[in-house]
């Protein structure tokens, strides 16, 4: 019944050469060489054809979240919990859904208007993942066969106890911590798990934000390579938004850059690994163990 993983990402980009440029030289994404009557280009982490699609676009910002369910039972239950709690969910087409490399999905909206569009039957990509930058593999699965979806994100939530309980009651996500970061007054955020171990696959700040998203994170095997990563980041002349660090909740060790167009990139390895059937959510008052020193651009430097 529950949400299965964070799927895939929607980006909009005003310069959609140079997020792909970011994309295959910094992150080390295989450019998915797949076709689009749109010109959309696509990026995979493995074996699922894509895991970010970047379309032209008048302004940058995240598009829509690809949220995957594990059988078509699970997806019609909660298309039609959202549709029966007030929400507009409207179907894809069949065309629309083979852009996406899905049996099927619909799309509705966040009581924050973030838009989701949720789906199940995703064909696979069998030819082998290879990294323009030589990374061995980015973290998607655990135990050879389960699905942790691409990575996390964390979206605007403006409308934040509306949003969290879409989530958690309709969406069937589960809070595995609620943070109140240091610092911040009135600022929280809610980090939430989908029905695999990722600590959080979907997280909400209660602030809103231009780009339509506050941060993505994709996460590799080991710490050198989120180094090799920060020296192509550094080649590139990509923006460091935050210093290396550490977080407390999912043991993240990670940097974060700016993406052409501004979108924030987690990049980090040593995530955490839960239990959603058994975890107990839990409440934190420190983000980071060490590190994520933040830098926003014209701001402090
Ligand atoms: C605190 C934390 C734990 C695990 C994560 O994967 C993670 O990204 C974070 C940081 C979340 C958060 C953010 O994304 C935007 C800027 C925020 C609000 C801060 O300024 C502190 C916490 C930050
Ligand atoms: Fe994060």
């Amino acid at each position: 019944m529950a949400v299965a993983a964070s799927g895939y990402l929607r980006i909009g980009a005003t310069d959609v050469d140079a997020w792909m440029e970011f994309g295959t030289g910094v992150l080390g994404l295989m450019d998915a060489e797949r076709d689009d009557a749109n010109g959309a280009r696509y990026l995979r982490m493995d074996d699922h054809p894509f895991r970010m699609m970047i379309e032209a676009a008048d302004s940058d910002g995240l598009i829509a979240t690809g949220l995957e369910f594990a059988t078509e039972e699970d997806w019609q239950r909660c298309c039609a919990a959202v549709a029966n709690a007030g929400h507009a969910v409207t179907p894809g087409t069949n065309e629309e859904a083979k852009r996406r490399a899905v049996t099927a999905f619909a799309t509705t909206q966040d009581p924050s208007g973030n838009t989701i569009e949720l789906y199940w039957g995703r064909e696979l990509d069998y030819t082998p993942l290879v990294s323009p930058q030589g990374v061995p593999a980015f973290v998607t699965t655990y135990q050879q066969t389960g699905d942790l979806g691409f990575g996390h994100l964390v979206l605007p939530a403006a409308e934040f106890d509306a949003t969290s309980d879409f989530y958690t009651e309709i969406i069937g996500t589960g809070i595995t911590d609620v943070l109140y970061p240091p610092g911040m007054e009135g600022a929280k955020i809610h980090f939430m798990h989908a029905n695999n171990p990722r600590q959080h696959s979907v997280a909400l700040f209660n602030n809103p934000h231009p780009l339509g998203v506050v941060h993505i994170m994709v996460e590799v095997e080991n710490m050198d390579e989120v180094g090799r990563a920060m020296d192509r980041a550094k080649a590139a002349g990509s923006h460091f938004l935050a210093t290396l660090g550490r977080h407390i909740n999912d043991n993240m060790c990670s940097v974060y850059l700016l993406a052409p167009g501004g979108i924030a990139v987690e990049f980090g390895c040593e995530g955490l690994l839960i239990d959603p059937e058994t975890h107990v959510a839990t409440v934190s008052t420190e983000g980071d163990l060490w590190g994520h020193e933040y830098s926003f651009p014209g701001l402090n430097d």
